[in-house]
């Protein structure tokens, strides 16, 4: 059932489908037809839910001055022909929990979405959101079958934007000066890079002490955290949905943006077959290119221990869900 049957693909625009229309997907669906980017598709396993927000999002178009359209639905057949397909169903995490905690629960969601968004739509980027975000996306990658220039996952954006906030507010200045840099696992080893974190270019290595710069690293890293336990029903999204929406728009307009995000990797700052956020060029085909930075001893060794804990979870998933193999 969909709101708008009607909806096809009979004008040249974009499609994006948003899988989980929960708090992160309704808020990316929004932020995508106001900023005029794409139709959108919104698509969840609630019946009416999709489809009432989807309603609800059409009925402002007049007022946020927009022609883009969105549909609400529980039938992948409705998805066909997307650009972009963004996954964001399964749980958020609690109080207490860490995002590993939720890899039973959401590989399987996670598989079966992106194989059945993949039957209407074969040609689609796939953006992961899901968490655990590193091995979501690795489990997408080895389901599916894909390429790994149309798969990307979802996190270092955001974590990048955190620590941004977090500096714009330590120092007081202006944030859309501050340019963050955050790569690794989207967990508690990620790694926020100082070197490369300015303001107006200059590096916060020459702004800030260095017991500053630890402990605004360490809000980064507990970042998610410190949200969800404010909150105490769910995590963040009004930022996850902003940084999901820049990767979208990247590509969709093909800009090839220097993001961090969730790539496989090749041999890339010497890993292999796994996924982790490094700097990626985004555009039109999906991940462009890899950028190789010349990183020191310590920040190596910082992006391989985050690498062995996505690694640790990538071999608990393979155990588990032995059958599901590329
Ligand atoms: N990568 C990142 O940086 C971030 C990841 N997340 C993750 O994104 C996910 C979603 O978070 P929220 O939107 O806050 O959760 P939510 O609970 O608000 O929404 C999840 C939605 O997924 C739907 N869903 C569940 N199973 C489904 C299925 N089989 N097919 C289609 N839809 C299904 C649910 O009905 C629900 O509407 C969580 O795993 C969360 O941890 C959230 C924020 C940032
Ligand atoms: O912390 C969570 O569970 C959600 C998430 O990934 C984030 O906000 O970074």
């Amino acid at each position: 059932m969909s709101n708008s049957p009607s909806f096809s693909k009979i004008s040249c625009s974009p499609r994006v489908t948003v899988i989980g229309a929960g708090k992160v997907g309704s808020t990316l669906a929004q932020r995508i037809v106001e900023k005029n980017l794409a139709d959108v598709v919104l698509l969840d396993i609630v019946s009416g839910m999709p489809q009432g927000l989807a309603l609800d999002l059409m009925e402002a178009r007049g007022i946020e001055l927009h022609n883009r359209q969105i549909i609400g639905t529980n039938d992948y057949a409705d998805s066909a022909e997307s650009d972009v397909v963004v996954i964001t169903a399964g749980f958020p995490r609690k109080p207490g929990m860490t995002r590993d905690d939720l890899l039973l629960t959401n590989a399987k969601i996670v598989v079966e979405a992106a194989k059945k968004a993949l039957v209407h739509s074969p040609h689609a980027i796939y953006i992961v959101v899901t968490n655990p975000l590193d091995v979501m996306a690795y489990l997408v990658w080895q389901a599916t079958g894909l390429p790994r220039d149309r798969i990307l996952g979802m996190a270092g954006v955001l974590d990048s934007s955190r620590f941004e906030a977090f500096i714009a507010m330590e120092l007081g200045v202006c944030h859309q000066d501050v340019k963050a840099m955050v790569l690794g696992s989207h967990g508690d080893l990620m790694v926020p890079f100082p070197r490369y974190s300015t303001v107006n270019g200059v590096p916060i290595t020459e702004l800030l002490d260095t017991d500053t710069i630890r402990r605004l690293v360490e809000r980064t890293r507990n970042g998610g955290a410190e949200i969800v336990q404010l909150m105490q029903t769910g995590g963040a999204f009004f930022a996850p949905a902003s940084s999901t929406c820049i990767m979208v728009e990247s590509i969709l307009l093909n800009q090839s943006r220097l993001l961090p995000a969730a790539a496989y990797l090749e041999g890339e700052y010497g890993l292999k077959d796994i996924f982790i956020g490094v700097p990626c060029r985004l555009g039109r085909n999906g991940l462009e290119s890899i950028v190789e930075l010349n990183l020191t001893d310590e920040e190596i060794s910082d992006l391989h221990a985050s690498a062995q804990a996505v690694r640790k979870q990538i071999d608990r998933a393979q155990e588990i869900f032995a059958g599901v193999r590329r």
